[in-house]
């Protein structure tokens, strides 16, 4: 196949693709969302620079618009390939500096097609290219946490590939002093970049299909996992979770304590300040009870206005004082909520299985039972039964 076939159907490609993107990118959450449409309107930039060539194969552009234009559009498709990255991840970008790049992009190729630099042209663009490929990469292998997430991992090493590819291009006039004049040109370091960047671009979008189904994927956990208001694990993952922890402790005869934790007079807060009020309050209760827990503890809400938390390798005597810590802890911090000071206290019952069974619903049952005797007893206060 000859290369303005070639690049026509690229620019087939990228068109179909950055339409199909954008036909199917509302229906995912929101962060998601924005970060495929960058990636089509990159794709749909990168598109672009490819017909521009075939344009000016066909005579209907001057060639040193068709050059100059493409350069700057491929390397604007691929600044947003980074923004989408950014905010897929939802991390900071500077869309000052980005297109500060951009605009720099433009003006030295207009510069250097007018003025005949070629050399400098090469040396320019290339570099700024790889500049921007390692940007994504970085932003790529940054993202994998150290398990799973592979995907950022295979996805940023092309990024790297493709970057270290363009930095050889941008030196090679340096050292050989041959500059690379026309994109068509046969040399090895010119097929090297092209090949490179078409492949990538093939490879890039699957890989950029699989980390937004990975997104997806880690969105339903969330969804599926933690409590929406709290941010803290759900009753359906904590039962799961403890039930694990249970069957351990059972093989280690170890004593395990469940607390079980409920908001004093909430039902006042909601009344007296409102629905909102009350919602700001659970957070609160939620926050201060996490910053006064082990790494290892289990931490929910169990529903409404009541908490869980098991406590592993814990013996009944230190579980109560572990409660009495989380009780002052609630009691000394404190909620405000506007201009008003509202009064929070919780009220713990403690329960403690240290021989079989090992059973959640027992220890549950029990710490209920001490619950039910702490608010009997007069609320901000521990029970144990
Ligand atoms: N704001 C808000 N309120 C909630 C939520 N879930 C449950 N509640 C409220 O929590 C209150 C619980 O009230 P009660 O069970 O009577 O208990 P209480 O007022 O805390 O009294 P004691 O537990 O006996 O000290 C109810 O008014 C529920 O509407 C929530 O997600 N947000």
């Amino acid at each position: 196949m000859d290369p303005y076939t070639l690049y026509t159907l690229l620019t087939l490609a990228s068109v179909g693709k950055a339409g199909l993107i954008l036909l199917v990118a509302p229906q995912y959450p929101r962060r998601i969302t924005r970060g495929m449409h960058s990636w089509a309107l990159g794709g749909l930039m990168m598109g672009m620079n490819f017909a521009l060539f075939v344009l000016a194969a066909r005579a209907l552009v001057p060639e040193s618009v068709a050059l100059g234009g493409a350069v700057t559009l491929g390397i604007g498709g691929t600044i947003l390939v980074f923004v989408a990255v950014q905010e897929l991840r939802e991390r900071f970008y500077s869309k000052f500096v980005l297109l500060g790049v951009f605009v720099f992009t433009a003006v030295s190729n207009a510069y250097t097609l007018y003025a005949g630099h070629n050399k400098l042209r090469i040396i320019t663009n290339s570099a700024l290219a790889a500049a921007v490929f390692f940007m994504i990469s970085y932003a790529l292998l940054r993202s994998a946490p150290p398990s799973g997430r592979s995907i950022y991992r295979v996805t940023g090493v092309l990024a790297l590939t493709i970057s270290v590819v363009l930095a050889i291009r941008a030196v090679n006039p340096l050292i050989l002093g041959s500059p690379i004049v026309h994109p068509m040109d046969e040399n090895w370091v010119q097929q090297l970049t092209y090949s490179a960047i078409l492949i990538g671009n093939v490879l890039g979008s699957l890989c950029f299909g699989l980390i937004v189904a990975e997104e997806l994927n880690a969105e339903l956990h969330q969804l599926a996992s933690f409590d929406s208001l709290t941010r803290i694990y759900n009753r359906r993952v904590f039962e799961n979770l403890a039930t694990e922890e249970l069957l351990r402790a059972r093989t280690k005869r170890e004593p395990v304590s469940l607390l079980m934790i409920d908001i004093d007079h909430f039902k006042q807060v909601n009344d007296s300040h409102g629905h909102a009020a009350g919602d700001a309050a659970l957070v609160r209760v939620a926050e201060t009870m996490e910053e006064s827990l082990r790494h290892r503890d289990l931490f929910c809400r169990y529903g409404g206005e009541e908490f869980g938390v098991l406590l592993p390798s814990t013996a009944q005597e230190q579980a109560q004082r572990i409660a009495d810590r989380l009780r002052l802890a609630m009691m000394h911090a404190g909620f405000r909520y506007g201009e008003e000071d509202i009064p929070l206290t919780v009220s713990i019952g403690v329960a403690c299985i240290d021989r079989p069974p090992y059973d959640l619903s027992l220890i549950k049952h029990n710490a209920d039972r001490a619950l039910y005797l702490a608010k009997q007893t007069g609320r901000n206060r521990v029970a144990v039964v």
